[in-house]
């Protein structure tokens, strides 16, 4: 069996909703809905191993902290675990006053007694009432029609309500989901929608939450949101209810409806932190939530501590996160590619405290997350020089000019197109001190040199290098004149060595501050009518750093040459 030539002979297309003035496509999301998690239910019932009393109270308490103020804990009748669970959040008082638990029960009378038995003696309790509607449940499951199931659906409305009056001390909200409603023709998810809540008597004094499930995800989002919207056109009693969303993400568009459902009237979604749910997951609650964060929008949910969410939720569920999963994956505030680190790079230096966020790549700021800038950068074979620069100046302090930054890339590039393997900055620091000489230069120095001003501008530098440094069996003596010390040990060095040494351009910056600072100096060269190169010093004097650039460049233009400058034409 392979797929098919015309997949049309077994599959149909969603239906569509005839809904002309739709007003869903011009609005504009500018307030969080209320957030349902139903992580301890629907996110728990999806997993290999259920969690256990432990884990689900690991996980409820990390719900509370986040904020949620409801929050679906279990599906008490389902077994004894999760009933003991409900007991002990309410035994042990670990429900704040803020937070309503929600339960589910199944349209199924000894069901929902075991369900009311389970919440005895708490302060406040949503609980949810489902059974199935789509034509095929009707059909295939359940074996009742349309009137069957409204029958199914009221009765066992009447009976939460009954139940509910006998536990007094409790304030009670009722919520009914008809299942698979994405799959059910609109007017019979109205007909028993309208009839439960008639049943409920919901009114703005006393609301009850209509629940419409994407349970198995089949039509495009924007279906999805024609559906919502017409029922918040058609439902009685609108005043009287919650209109909620529990979309799934089996197309991979779950956040997509979520956001459209809101657009379309939802006041609440249910959802479970990065999408752990049935299947493909249920709706992932976090993206949904940053989204609105990134347009302005206060979520209501703190997620300033993004990772450590992440480990507990990994810790409860027992399944991974996946590295590109959005605002969360290791891998999500990372640039590998030359001309995305550039623009980072750019934009970073570009911006100023207070300034609106606009870092191309970057669609919300990794601090806000708990996250550091550390990773946005990292460098492989697809790098260019603005990521090898981006993480010598965040790590080591190092402003490279534009010209050295696109030398020493190709020197990068070489190391990299050998090994295959992503580079961090401390293997950049190591190349580009080896390359530039910085540990071996401080050796050459064998007698500082000493300067004397002889009038005029002009300074005298007498120095010696290192023989062995410096290519022969005794120290090379320096002495030269210039109008600066610089342009004096470059006349030194010329003369003793017999290389034309000129210098093109010259950078110098300080690193840190105070007594710990250093200078750190480029000086670009052009060495005996050779290619021009770079030479790089670090010293705490700014002229030893400067005269140290000189030495490097010299060194790399007599011992190296294949790391002379090739790229003078594209520059
Ligand atoms: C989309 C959702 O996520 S809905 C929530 C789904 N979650 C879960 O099912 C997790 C917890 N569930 C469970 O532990 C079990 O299903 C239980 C304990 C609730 C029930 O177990 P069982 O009584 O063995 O029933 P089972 O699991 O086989 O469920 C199917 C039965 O329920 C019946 N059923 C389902 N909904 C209804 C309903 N509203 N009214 C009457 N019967 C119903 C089905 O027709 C079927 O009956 P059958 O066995 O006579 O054919
Ligand atoms: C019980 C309902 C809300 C459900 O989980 C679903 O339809 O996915």
């Amino acid at each position: 069996m392979s797929m098919l030539e015309n997949p049309a002979v077994k599959y149909r297309a969603a239906a569509t909703v005839r809904l002309p003035d739709r007003r869903w496509p011009d609005a504009v999301i500018d307030r969080a809905p209320i957030w349902l998690s139903t992580d301890l239910r629907d996110g728990n019932q999806a997993l290999i191993e259920p969690m256990d009393v432990q884990r689900k109270l690991r996980l409820f308490e990390t719900l509370v902290r986040v904020g949620f103020k409801e929050i679906e804990v279990g599906f008490p009748s389902a077994s004894q675990a999760d009933f003991d669970f409900v007991r002990t959040l309410i035994e042990e008082r670990l429900i704040p006053d803020d937070v309503t638990i929600q339960v589910l029960t199944p349209a199924r009378a000894h069901l929902i007694e075991r369900t009311f038995e389970s919440v005895q003696g708490a302060r406040q309790v949503i609980v949810h009432l489902y059974n199935a509607t789509a034509p095929v449940m009707r059909r295939v499951v359940l074996g009742l029609d349309v009137a069957g199931i409204i029958d199914l659906a009221t009765s066992h409305a009447r009976l939460l309500a009954e139940h509910a009056a006998r536990q007094s001390g409790t304030r009670w909200t009722f919520q009914y989901s008809p299942e698979m409603f994405s799959d059910t023709e609109l007017e019979v998810s109205l007909q028993v929608v309208d009839a439960v809540t008639a049943v409920w008597n919901a009114r703005p004094e006393q609301r009850c939450i209509i629940n419409l499930p994407s349970t198995v995800e089949h039509c495009t989002a924007n279906v999805f949101a024609d559906m919502v919207e017409w029922m918040h056109r058609h439902i009685a009693r609108r005043d009287g209810v919650v209109l909620c969303v529990h979309p799934h993400n089996d197309r991979g568009t779950g956040t997509a409806a979520a956001e459209l459902a809101i657009m379309a009237g939802a006041d609440r979604v249910e959802g479970c932190l990065f999408g752990n749910g049935e299947r493909t997951g249920n709706l992932d609650l976090v993206n949904v939530a940053l989204n609105l964060y990134t347009q302005g929008v206060a979520p209501g949910l703190d997620f300033s501590d993004i990772d450590e969410l992440r480990r507990t939720v990994e810790y409860c569920n027992q399944l991974p996160v996946h590295p590109r999963h959005p605002y969360v994956g290791d891998l999500v505030y990372t640039s590998f590619s030359g001309s995305h680190q550039d623009a980072i790079k750019k934009a970073f230096a570009a911006r100023r405290e207070g300034d609106a966020w606009e870092i191309p790549y970057l669609p919300i700021d990794p601090k806000d997350l708990g996250r550091s800038y550390e990773a946005v950068i990292r460098v492989n074979s697809q790098s260019g020089k603005g990521g090898i620069s981006y993480l010598l100046e965040t790590e080591y302090g190092l402003e490279l000019p534009r010209r050295l930054q696109i030398e020493f890339s190709q020197v990068v590039q070489a190391v990299m197109d050998d090994s295959g393997k992503e580079l961090n900055a401390s293997d950049i620091w190591a190349i580009f001190g080896r390359e530039y000489g910085l540990g071996r230069v401080d050796d050459a120095i064998a007698q500082p040199p000493c300067i004397t001003d002889r009038g005029h501008g002009q300074v005298e530098l007498q120095a010696s290098l290192d023989g062995a440094w410096a290519g022969g069996p005794a120290p090379l003596l320096l002495d030269g004149i210039g109008n600066g010390p610089v342009d004096a040990f470059v006349d030194a060095l010329s003369k003793a060595t017999g290389d034309a040494i000129q210098v093109l351009d010259y950078h110098e910056h300080s690193i840190g501050a105070g007594a710990q600072a250093r200078a750190a100096a480029y000086l670009e060269l052009r060495v005996g009518g050779g290619a021009s190169l770079f030479g790089v010093g670090i010293d705490a004097n700014i002229a030893t750093a400067s005269i140290k650039a000189v030495l490097s460049g010299w060194h790399r233009a007599a011992c190296s040459p294949s790391t002379v400058n090739q790229q003078d034409a594209t520059v």
